[in-house]
C-alpha cells in the first residue's frame, strides 16, 4: 500500500516500532497532546485529534524513510542517520536528548592495541559499516603504509562477541553504560560518534506548518524537563540581589504583597524559571540573602 497516496491528508510520521527509543517517544508524543491508539502488532496508527498517522518502523529504517520523502518527519538515533547516509538528506529539527550513547572502538582490554592507527589493516566488526569504514578510509589516507586496507564486516547483533571469537581485532559498537564491553573483555580507545534520539523531517513535506508545530511542542517539552519554576517571598530592598541569584529565562515575574499594617515593609512575590540541576544550590543561595517561603514547582509542558 502506498501511504502517501493513500492517507493524502495526514502527516507520516515514523517512530522506532520497538526498542530503547520507543517507551521516550511515546512519552514525547503523549507530552505533545498527539492522541493515538496503537492496535497491538499493527505498524499504523491514526492520530484521533491531529491530520497524523504514526508508522512503526524499524529505528535504522527511518533515515531512508525519511530522506527519500516516504515519510514527512521522524525520530531516531543521529547514528541512524548518519550509518544511513541521510543526514544531507533530511532536516534535524531537534535534539530530544534521550538515548544518549557512543559509537566506540573497543578492542580487548588485555591486548596490545591502544590507539586507533594500529588498526590499520586489520579486522573490524561493526553493525556501523559505512561509519566505521569512513572512519578507517581516513586513518589509511595518512597511514605510513598506505597500501593497507581494514577489513570491516558487517553483524547484525552481540557485536561485542567478535574479538573473543576470533573474527575481529576491534569493534565498532555503541555503549551505554559501558557494562557490555567490560563484561566482554574490552575496553575504549576511541569515540566515533557521540549520539541522541533527534527529530527529523522531509525536505519535500507537504505539510511544513504541521511539522513546525510539532517541532515545537517538543522543544516545549524538553524546555520543561530542563527547568522548575522557584516562587518565593522576600522584602523588596532585597530585590536587587535575589535578581542575581535567579535572574529567571527572560526575566523573572515580580509581584508585590498586599500589606496587613500600612506600616509593614513592602514585600514582593518573585517567580523565575531555574534550570533543575542547579536548584539546590539556587534554593540555598537565596535563603541565605534573606527569601523566604520558596517554593519549588515542576513544569508539565512550556511554550518559550
Ligand atoms: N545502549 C544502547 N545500545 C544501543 N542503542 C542505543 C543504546 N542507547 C541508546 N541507543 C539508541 O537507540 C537506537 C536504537 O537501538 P535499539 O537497539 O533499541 O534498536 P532496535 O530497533 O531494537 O534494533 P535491534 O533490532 O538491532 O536491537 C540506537 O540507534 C541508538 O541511537
Ligand atoms: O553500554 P551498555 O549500557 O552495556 O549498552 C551497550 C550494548 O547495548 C547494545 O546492544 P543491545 O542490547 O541492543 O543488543 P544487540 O547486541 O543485539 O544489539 C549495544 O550494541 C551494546 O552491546
Amino acid at each position: 500500500m502506498d501511504l502517501v497516496n493513500h492517507l493524502p491528508d495526514r502527516l507520516l510520521f515514523a517512530v522506532p516500532k520497538k526498542g530503547r527509543l520507543y517507551e521516550k517517544c511515546c512519552d514525547l508524543l503523549n507530552g505533545a497532546d498527539i492522541k493515538f491508539r496503537r492496535s497491538n502488532r499493527l505498524d499504523i496508527a491514526l492520530s484521533t485529534n491531529l491530520p497524523i498517522a504514526l508508522i512503526f518502523l524499524p529505528a535504522a529504517d527511518i533515515p531512508i524513510f525519511v530522506g527519500e520523502g516516504n515519510c514527512d518527519l521522524g525520530i531516531t538515533g543521529l547514528d541512524q542517520i548518519e550509518e544511513a547516509l541521510m543526514n544531507e538528506h533530511t532536516t534535524d529539527l531537534l535534539d530530544l536528548k534521550f538515548g544518549s550513547c557512543k559509537l566506540q572502538i573497543q578492542v580487548p582490554a588485555d591486548g596490545d592495541i591502544t590507539s586507533p592507527e594500529q588498526l590499520v589493516g586489520k579486522k573490524i566488526v561493526s553493525s556501523f559499516t559505512r561509519l566505521s569504514t569512513d572512519y578507517f578510509k581516513k586513518l589509511e589516507k595518512v597511514s605510513e603504509d598506505s597500501e593497507l586496507t581494514t577489513h570491516i564486516r558487517y553483524v547484525g547483533g552481540s557485536v561485542e562477541a567478535s574479538c573473543a571469537l576470533g573474527v575481529a581485532d576491534a569493534i565498532v559498537d555503541l555503549v551505554e553504560s559501558g557494562e557490555t564491553m567490560k563484561a566482554a573483555g574490552l575496553k575504549p580507545i576511541e569515540t566515533v560518534l557521540s549520539t541522541s534520539a533527534h527529530l527529523i523531517s522531509s525536505k519535500e513535506t507537504k505539510f511544513p506548518e504541521l511539522v513546525e508545530v510539532i517541532r515545537q511542542r517538543f522543544e516545549g517539552i524538553l524546555a520543561a524537563k530542563q527547568y522548575v519554576l522557584c516562587n518565593f517571598n522576600a522584602p523588596r530592598r532585597l530585590l536587587h540581589d535575589l535578581l542575581a541569584i535567579t535572574p529567571g529565562r527572560r526575566s523573572a515575574t515580580v509581584s508585590s504583597l498586599e500589606k496587613r499594617n500600612p506600616e509593614d515593609e513592602d514585600w514582593v512575590a518573585l517567580s523565575a524559571m531555574v534550570e533543575r540541576n542547579a536548584i539546590g544550590d539556587k534554593m540555598d543561595q537565596l535563603k541565605k540573602a534573606g527569601a523566604t517561603d520558596i517554593l519549588v514547582l515542576e513544569i508539565n509542558n512550556c511554550r518559550v
